[in-house]
């Protein structure tokens, strides 16, 4: 399932893949070019027995079981080109094509996302068109075909034929899959394009071993990949398992060398960032990460603990109208960092939730050439109640205000605030203190 906006024609696709179609993965593969990607097959009982989380320290939602255990990770980048895969084991569906209608129709009628299916071929092609025919009849968007039969291993060959024939007598998307034994460059890609008649590919090995299959401009050297994982892995809170075994898949043919043996031989996240000079991004984002958690601490204690403070604040919030938020809030400039002023706070939070800046309009009282701001977000108006001594300070103000009023009100607001708030929370313990109500 996914996004309304996805395009099942003339798109090379991460492939579904226990294990590796984690978050970081699939964010590198669409840094590379993937137009869509798979997570891993997850089972509906699993998810059934998870809650849905929002993360505000690494902006991702997450779906947590009992036990703390993170089964699917997302977020808002990936929001519009990633697919969720709910599987059957195997390809045990095949041979049971009336309980596939009941699934699929269920799916196609009750889920506002389309609805793809992925299979395998049957034994024979008229088994298989007749199959493609079912699962088109139920309304799916697109169907991908891995080019081998049920008892065919990954080294057999794939049936790009069979591909291509029911690709040309079936009218809905047919992605091409199975080809990654032959596809070691872009123009291998394209090769699988054409011989499968496909105008949509799908690529799990090769992108497994090496994401930057995805690039036009050329593969790019294993390293190079591995520090762009490495990344995303400590940037998400990848766990050390989970990135051992992706790093490990893409390094395959390098295990037996030294670098090999020392990877193996990690016994952490630490350890496997240390191998590729990545230590001090990881003690970094671990160091903002705790800064941040202190910070988002603060916030939610103000806000549970002390309700009648927020009472207070509400009250005293000059919010005669549900669009414009006021507070008495003063810019002390000694109580934020140069860096950290509430206005860049307020742009780096636009920027990492992917939105323009935040217009600012300034007015200025001629008795005492006063200033007062109102800043403008999401179709809410912002401002402090008080005047200020320059434009610039007036500015500031109202972006405290703004950031305050996000901040505190995060547990309550509705799920589309969440998602901004989840993505980009960057306040600082400074911005904290001085985001005081005077
Ligand atoms: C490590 C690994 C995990 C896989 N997990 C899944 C999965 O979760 N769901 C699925 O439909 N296929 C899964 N597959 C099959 C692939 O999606 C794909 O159909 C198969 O590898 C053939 O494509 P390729 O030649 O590009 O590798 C997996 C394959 C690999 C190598």
């Amino acid at each position: 399932m996914s996004n309304n906006t996805l395009n099942y024609r003339n798109a090379v696709i991460l492939a579904p893949m226990v294990r590796i179609g984690t978050l970081p993965m699939r964010m590198l593969s669409l840094d590379y070019g993937a137009d869509i990607v798979y997570g891993e097959e997850l089972i509906d009982h699993k998810m059934l027995q998870c809650t849905r989380t929002v993360n505000e320290l690494l902006g991702t939602i997450d779906f947590v079981q009992e036990d703390g255990s993170v089964v699917f990770r997302t977020c808002e980048k990936e929001a519009n080109q990633v697919v969720f895969q709910m599987g059957g084991m195997g390809a045990a569906l095949l041979s049971q094509p009336d309980k596939v209608r009941q699934i699929l129709t269920t799916l196609v009628e009750n889920v506002r996302k389309p609805v793809t299916c992925k299979i395998r071929l049957c034994p024979t092609l008229e088994e298989t068109l007749h199959f493609c025919h079912l699962v088109e009849s139920c309304g799916v968007a697109a169907v991908a075909i891995h080019g081998r039969r049920k008892e065919e291993r990954p080294r057999h060959a794939n049936h790009n034929d069979i591909i291509r024939e029911i690709a040309h007598q079936i009218s809905i998307p047919v992605i091409a899959n199975g080809g990654s034994m032959d596809i070691s460059s872009n123009a291998d890609v394209e090769r699988f394009r054409s011989e499968t008649g496909c105008s949509s590919v799908m690529l799990a090995r090769s992108a497994q071993w090496n994401a930057s299959i995805f690039r036009k401009d050329g593969i790019l050297p294993t390293n190079d990949v591995i520090r762009a994982y490495l990344k995303y892995a400590v940037d998400y809170d990848n766990t050390y398992e989970n990135s051992k075994y992706c790093i490990q898949q893409i390094l395959h043919e390098q295990l037996q060398t030294s670098l090999g043996f020392s990877f193996k031989a990690t016994k952490s996240m630490a350890d496997i960032c240390q191998l590729w000079d990545m230590e001090g991004y990881l003690r970094d984002v671990t160091a903002a990460r705790k800064q941040m958690e202190t910070s988002l601490k603060r916030l939610h204690a103000a806000s549970e603990a002390d309700d009648g403070g927020r009472k207070h604040l509400k009250a005293a919030a000059d919010d005669d109208n549900d669009n414009h938020v006021q507070m008495r809030v003063k810019f002390v400039r000694s109580d934020f960092r140069e860096d950290k002023l509430p206005k860049t706070l307020l742009l780096e939070w636009r920027r990492r939730v992917r939105q323009p800046p935040a217009p600012f309009h300034t007015e200025e009282r001629p008795s005492d050439r006063q200033f007062r701001s109102t800043v403008e977000l999401d179709g809410k108006k912002y401002s402090s109640s008080l005047w200020a001594k320059s434009k610039k300070y007036a500015e500031h103000a109202a972006a405290i205000v703004c950031l305050r009023h996000l901040g505190v009100l995060s547990e309550t607001v509705s799920s589309e605030q969440d998602t901004v708030e989840s993505n980009g929370c960057v306040i600082s313990t400074e911005s904290c203190h001085a985001i005081e109500d005077v």
